[in-house]
């Protein structure tokens, strides 16, 4: 894939767009850093910076009171959803900026410009000493909060190159079946991933560089020809012809006076309109990336005017490829507090082959004959805590309350509901035990962990639960963050920041576990907590196992979150646990997500040494 994209990139004399699909960990985000590396030094040699520009030393940098730059605006921006993407990405460029290119003062390559309070002054005083760097990795909030309140960047038309990651998650397209409410609400307050992307190429395209006010409605870009026309109606027609679809006549009377109100909006203020860069000779491209791009986002940036030509596409065009072979995927019911079992193999057949698993006995070459074998309980709750089962135990038993053989239980499990309504405690508790247990199962094989917490559970009392399991956890956003802080405070001093369970911060290089039966060579391993959206894209080195609490929202959050192991062909596990307190809706939702990523179900079993 880098072989077909690098040349792309870099050899683009028609200026064409991309959209690049390709499953995680497959070196998408490495392609862009490489890319934008060798765009930025041959932007710095061609504005000879040596003789224009001062090398000024980041230590003093507000002594620098007359900056001469050589550029106005950046000639390259790579957007992405989350600060912690966008701190990485800095990291990867500087590093290899600094093997590559030793001589070059990383701030006229790279500038990094994401939200966060405590660097906000370094950022902007870097911004100020170095001039505008030939490349900007942004959030599109903080590139906002630049262009518009800080006014200390603009772009014009130097910018060749936009490059967004993580596309899908950045615009969150609402799905064909939203309400025209929510429609509605989203078309008069977009993603800021699509305001700043038509920001930009508002900019490339404007007769005048200045800052425009950030106001839609004085957009100079905003063509008020039949074209745009066209768009507008098309916009409403989405609306009209979703409530064509509508037999309520209350719910179809209703939807008639949202798009009503719609119309008036738009009449008014010719806001929202997509962008039209048609009659301007393209000297930009646009670079599309994630493992998941669907059709109807496609779509949406073509009905936006991201894409006035044709645009070329790499991707996989199997779905099964979606998800990188490499990975053992595995699902933990918790029934009811007794009974934690693995996924019912009666209605998953795994179509493909994990081909290279990890060195877990369990996998077997033959997925059939290993589904069949999935009726083993791996834990049991005793009186002090929830424990692993022996392997010769009468597992039938305890199967089910009465015993009852795998292939005869009901399709809907027999929950007992009250016994799964837990507070965040309870259900802390109950993961962290899981959680000990897994890692312990697995051993040395734990390099690094990343457990993905449910939304709205508390990352504190899960992290207080695991200390009293001896395992030490680290918020992935709190990780990212210090290392960001250390960078801007030229702290060299690398701490790793943990928790403690009373949520004060403690800063502690090398904290041993308190209760060390469990997890012995935690010293060496890494447990990370993160949230779907703080680890989105997110590559963090040797994670060989991914704990997803709970069943994930969607077939795109799985993929995801699991591929956060298992990269550039690294093997890796994913175990989710589903709390079964909802009448097998959750168990089912991973049945659902497995059949439509075409991926089996490795049963977990508790294997003596
Ligand atoms: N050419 C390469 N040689 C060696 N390692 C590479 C190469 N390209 C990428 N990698 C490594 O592979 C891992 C995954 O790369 P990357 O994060 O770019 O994948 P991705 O496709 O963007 O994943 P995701 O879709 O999850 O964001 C990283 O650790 C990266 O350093």
């Amino acid at each position: 894939m880098q072989a077909q994209l690098l040349p792309a990139i870099l050899s683009n004399a028609d200026k064409q767009d991309y959209i690049v699909q390709q499953e995680t960990g497959s070196g998408k985000t490495m392609s862009i850093v490489l890319s934008l590396l060798t765009i930025a030094n041959k932007d710095y040699k061609n504005n000879s910076f040596i003789i224009k520009r001062p090398k000024v030393s980041t230590t003093s940098l507000n002594s620098v009171s007359q900056p001469n730059y050589a550029f106005s605006a950046p000639a390259a921006v790579l957007l992405v959803p989350n600060k912690e993407l966008a701190t990485q990405i800095y990291f990867w460029a500087e590093k290899l900026s600094k093997e590559a290119f030793p001589n070059i003062e990383f701030n006229h390559l790279f500038q990094l410009i994401v939200r966060d309070q405590d660097s906000l002054e370094f950022q902007l005083d870097t911004l100020k000493a170095f001039g505008p760097p030939s490349v900007v990795v942004a959030t599109p909030n903080a590139l906002k909060d630049f262009i518009f309140t800080h006014k200390v960047i603009s772009f014009n038309n130097r910018l060749q190159y936009i490059f967004v990651d993580e596309v899908d998650m950045a615009l969150s397209i609402l799905s064909k079946y939203a309400p025209p409410k929510k429609r509605l609400t989203r078309i008069k307050n977009p993603k800021e991933m699509q305001v700043i992307v038509e920001h930009l190429l508002s900019q490339i395209y404007s007769k005048s560089p200045k800052i425009v006010k950030f106001n839609y409605k004085n957009s100079k870009d905003s063509n008020k020809d039949d074209d745009d026309l066209k768009n507008k109606s098309s916009q409403l027609q989405k609306l009209v012809d979703l409530i064509s679809s509508t037999k309520n006549n209350k719910k179809k009377d209703y939807t008639l006076k949202q798009i009503e109100i719609l119309k008036k909006n738009m009449d008014q203020s010719q806001s929202f309109m997509p962008i039209n860069i048609d009659q301007f000779k393209k000297t930009h491209s646009l670079y599309c990336f994630s493992a998941t791009v669907s059709k109807d986002l496609c779509n949406f940036m073509k009905s936006r005017g991201w894409f006035p030509k044709s645009i070329q596409t790499i991707k996989n065009r199997d779905p099964s490829l979606l998800v990188p072979p490499v990975i053992q995927h595995s699902v933990i019911i918790v029934d009811n507090l007794k009974n934690v079992r693995n996924l019912r193999s009666e209605i998953i057949k795994p179509k493909k082959l994990v081909t290279k698993a990890t060195s877990n006995k369990s996998t077997s070459d033959n997925p059939d004959s290993e589904s069949k074998k999935s009726t083993h309980f791996l834990l049991k709750s005793t009186d002090s805590g929830l424990r692993l089962i022996e392997k010769d135990h009468d597992l039938i038993s305890e199967m089910t309350p009465d015993g009852q053989d795998d292939s005869k239980i009901p399709k809907k499990p027999q929950v007992n509901t009250n016994a799964l309504k837990m507070n965040d405690h309870e259900y802390s508790a109950l993961m962290a035990d899981i959680i000990s247990n897994l890692l312990e199962m697995e051993g040395k094989l734990v390099t690094s962990a990343i457990i993905f917490l449910e939304e709205g559970r508390n990352y504190f009392v899960l992290s207080s639960a695991l200390d009293e399991m001896g395992i030490k956890a680290t918020m992935l956003i709190d990780s990212f963050e210090d290392t960001n802080k250390n960078k801007f405070s030229q702290n060299n001093v690398l701490q790793q920041k943990s928790i403690e369970p009373s949520g004060l911060v403690n800063v502690d290089s090398d904290s041993t576990s308190k209760v060390d039966n469990i997890n012995l060579h935690q010293k060496h391993t890494k447990i990370y907590v993160a949230t779907e959206n703080s680890g989105r894209g997110i590559d963090i080195p040797n994670v060989s196992h991914v704990i997803i609490l709970n069943a994930p929202a969607s077939s795109t959050s799985y993929l995801h979150m699991s591929g956060r192991t298992g990269r550039f062909g690294k093997p890796g596990k994913a175990f989710t646990v589903v709390l079964n307190n909802n009448n097998g809706v959750s168990e089912g939702r991973i049945r659902g997500i497995f059949k439509k990523l075409e991926i089996g179900n490795t049963p977990i079993e508790f294997i003596e040494d």
